[in-house]
C-alpha cells in the first residue's frame, strides 16, 4: 500500500480508461472512516486535477428528498449505520456518470461494502485506476462527526459508533481487496497533528528539564501529603 500525506499530488499520476455505456470514463475511489475528510478532499481535489466529484452518500441522500419510493428504507440505513443495497446505489452513480459532460470521477463512499464492489465491477465493467484511502483515528472522526453540524440524520453518537462498526467489519476488506491489487494510495490525515503535538510534547519536556526535580519534590509531598 503506498503511504501520502498529500492527497492532489496523488491525482496527477496516471491512470486508466474505462468503459460506460460507450462513453470512456477513468474512476477513482475514494474510501475512509465516517468523518475522516472525504467529501473535504475532494471538494480541493476537483479544484486542480478537473474530476467531478459523485459522493454515494449524497445521491442517497438526495433520493430521500425527491420523495422516491427508496427514500424511506434508505433514510432508516442511513440512522442505522448500514449500507444501502447496491442495486439502489449503483443505479444513482451510472445516472450521474452518464449525464456528466466529464469523464473523470472521483466516487467518493463507494464501494461501502464487498457487494457494492462487485456488483459495481460487474454491471459497470468499471475497475478503478486507483482509490484513496483517508486514514483516521476514530478519535478524530468522532470529534469531527459531533461537530459537523449540517443537520445530517446520522452526525449522532448512537449511529456514529454503529458507523465505525460498519466501516471496520465491512469496509476494511473493500479497502485490503484493491491493497492487494496494489491499488491503494493511504492518506495519513492526521498524521501531522499527531507527529506536531509528540514534538510540542518533546519541547515542553526539554524546557521543563530543570525543573524536573523540582517538581518530583513537590509531587511527592502532595502524594505523602507533607507540606
Ligand atoms: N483536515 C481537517 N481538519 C479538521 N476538520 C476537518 C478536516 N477535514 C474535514 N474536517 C471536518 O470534519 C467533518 C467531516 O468531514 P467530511 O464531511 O469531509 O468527512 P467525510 O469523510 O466525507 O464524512 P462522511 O463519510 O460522514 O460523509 C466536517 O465538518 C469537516 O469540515
Ligand atoms: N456506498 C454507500 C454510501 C453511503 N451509504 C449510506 C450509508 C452511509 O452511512 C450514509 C452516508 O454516506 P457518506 O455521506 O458518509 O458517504 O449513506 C450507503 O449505504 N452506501
Amino acid at each position: 500500500m503506498g503511504t501520502v500525506v498529500d492527497a492532489p499530488a496523488v491525482v496527477a499520476e496516471e491512470v486508466t480508461e474505462n468503459m460506460l455505456g460507450g462513453k470512456k470514463v477513468t474512476v477513482v475511489f475514494v474510501l475512509g472512516g465516517p468523518g475522516s475528510g472525504k467529501g473535504t478532499q475532494c471538494a480541493n481535489i476537483v479544484e486542480h486535477f478537473g474530476f467531478t466529484h459523485l459522493s454515494a452518500g449524497d445521491l442517497l441522500r438526495a433520493e430521500i428528498k425527491s420523495g422516491s419510493e427508496n427514500g424511506t428504507m434508505i433514510e432508516n440505513m442511513i440512522k442505522e449505520g448500514k449500507i444501502v443495497p447496491s442495486e439502489v446505489t449503483i443505479k444513482l452513480l451510472q445516472e450521474a456518470m452518464i449525464k456528466s459532460e466529464n469523464d473523470k470521477f472521483l466516487i467518493d463512499g463507494f464501494p461501502r461494502n464487498e457487494e457494492n464492489r462487485a456488483a459495481f465491477e460487474n454491471v459497470t465493467k468499471i475497475s478503478p485506476a486507483f482509490v484513496l484511502f483517508f486514514d483516521c483515528s476514530e478519535e478524530e472522526m468522532e470529534r469531527r462527526l459531533l461537530g459537523r453540524n449540517q443537520g445530517r440524520v446520522d452526525d449522532n453518537i448512537e449511529t456514529i459508533k454503529k458507523r465505525f462498526k460498519t466501516f471496520v467489519e465491512s469496509s476494511l476488506p473493500v479497502i485490503e481487496h484493491y491493497s492487494s491489487k496494489d491499488k491503494v494510495k493511504k492518506v495519513l490525515v492526521n498524521y501531522l497533528a499527531r507527529l506536531m503535538l509528540q514534538n510540542q510534547f518533546l519541547r515542553f519536556l526539554k524546557t521543563s528539564k530543570p525543573f524536573l526535580p523540582h517538581m518530583r519534590q513537590r509531587l511527592n509531598r502532595a502524594i505523602q501529603g507533607t507540606p
